[in-house]
């Protein structure tokens, strides 16, 4: 008989079909299929695709704000002064050619609203935010490597829970070089869903245990999962567990604070869908957002494994589209 009960709050993760198919389900958004012909779709919220995006981006430019004078402290050679504020912080927002990099776009419109220097790069532009960052003025990179080496912050908006196989050019030179800085100085880095090229439903190896070549070298400061961790965040959280206990890398105390933390965002989950994947039951706690945040700070929340699939009848049902 146990004497103590765990109070540990514990957040459940979703695979990614499970993820791609939650995403469907909030837009309804199967071509060619009338919403009677499926009781999820007759019940979906109907959210259109740019208020997913706004959300989720709106997520990522505020942990980047709460990531960013940890970034500006700890990590430049010659610290900026913080009370100058946010213009003096210079972030690489790097967009990928789906869904996240949208995010990424919106994200960078806040940031620049939010008053920081934000500098995009976006190899495969066609997304609308970006022709309200070219109204902004705001600077669009080509070289990766030259605008990461002049940040102080990156958004790694590349690749969410879509990505698959080994990567493809353009992407693979980007990867290739956050492969290979695995030490300050370098720019704080805030991830998004699942840190770039690494496979989004691998929940055990971390960046430690891996080949020189193997893209989870690359390990992100900070973490945001959108809607639900997936089981990459769990070996995100594992690889940074076994970066403390060796001691760090010699970064400040400050930025240390925030060195390995996860966040969640995109609130936009009604009880019925999150009862549905296995978000809402007893095992996975209540949902930790506080006020009008949009993202929450989760790195002391247990990740428990996704339902397997059955459980919300996944398996039954084909794979959804989603936008390329
Ligand atoms: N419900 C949610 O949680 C929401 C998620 N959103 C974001 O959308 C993301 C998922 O979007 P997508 O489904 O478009 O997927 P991704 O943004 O993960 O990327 C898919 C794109 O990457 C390409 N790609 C896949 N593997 C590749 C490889 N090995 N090399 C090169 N290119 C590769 C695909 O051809 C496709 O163009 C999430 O991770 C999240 O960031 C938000 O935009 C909206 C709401």
């Amino acid at each position: 008989m146990s004497s103590t009960a765990d109070t540990t709050p514990t957040l459940r993760m979703l695979r990614a079909a499970q993820a791609q198919q939650l995403d469907a389900e909030l837009m309804a958004a199967r071509p060619g299929e009338s919403a009677e012909a499926s009781p999820d779709h007759a019940l979906s919220p109907h959210y259109v695709l740019p208020q997913l995006m706004e959300l989720a981006g709106i997520a990522c430019a505020e942990v980047v704000g709460h990531c960013a004078a940890a970034a500006v402290r700890g990590l430049v050679d010659d610290p900026v002064d913080d009370r100058a504020g946010p213009a003096v912080i210079r972030v690489l927002v790097a967009c990928g050619p789906g869904n996240q990099g949208g995010d990424g776009l919106v994200a960078a419109r806040h940031l620049h609203h939010m008053g920081f220097r934000p500098t995009v790069w976006y190899p495969k532009p066609g997304r609308n935010p970006y022709f309200q960052l070219r109204d902004l003025e705001v600077p669009f990179a080509t070289d990766f490597a030259s605008a990461y080496d002049a940040s102080e912050l990156l958004l790694d908006t590349l690749f969410g829970f879509s990505f698959s196989g080994a990567v493809r050019a353009p992407f693979d030179q980007p990867l290739a070089l956050l492969r290979d800085r695995t030490r300050a100085p370098r720019p704080f880095t805030v991830s998004v869903d699942v840190p770039s090229g690494w496979p989004v439903d691998d929940g055990d190896v971390g960046p430690a245990d891996v080949d020189a070549d193997d893209p989870r070298r690359f390990l992100p400061d900070a973490l945001l999962s959108l809607t639900a961790p997936k089981p990459a965040a769990a070996a995100f959280v594992a690889a940074w567990a076994r970066q403390r206990s060796r001691g760090g890398d010699g970064a400040s105390a400050q930025a240390d604070g925030l060195r390995g933390s996860h966040w969640l965002g995109g609130r936009f989950l009604s009880r019925r869908l999150a009862r549905a994947y296995g978000l809402d039951d007893a095992a996975a706690s209540a949902v930790p957002f506080a006020g009008a945040s949009q993202s929450a700070n989760v790195t002391a929340w247990r990740l428990a494994p996704a339902l397997p699939a059955s459980a919300h009848g996944l398996a039954e049902r084909a794979a959804p589209p989603h936008a390329q």
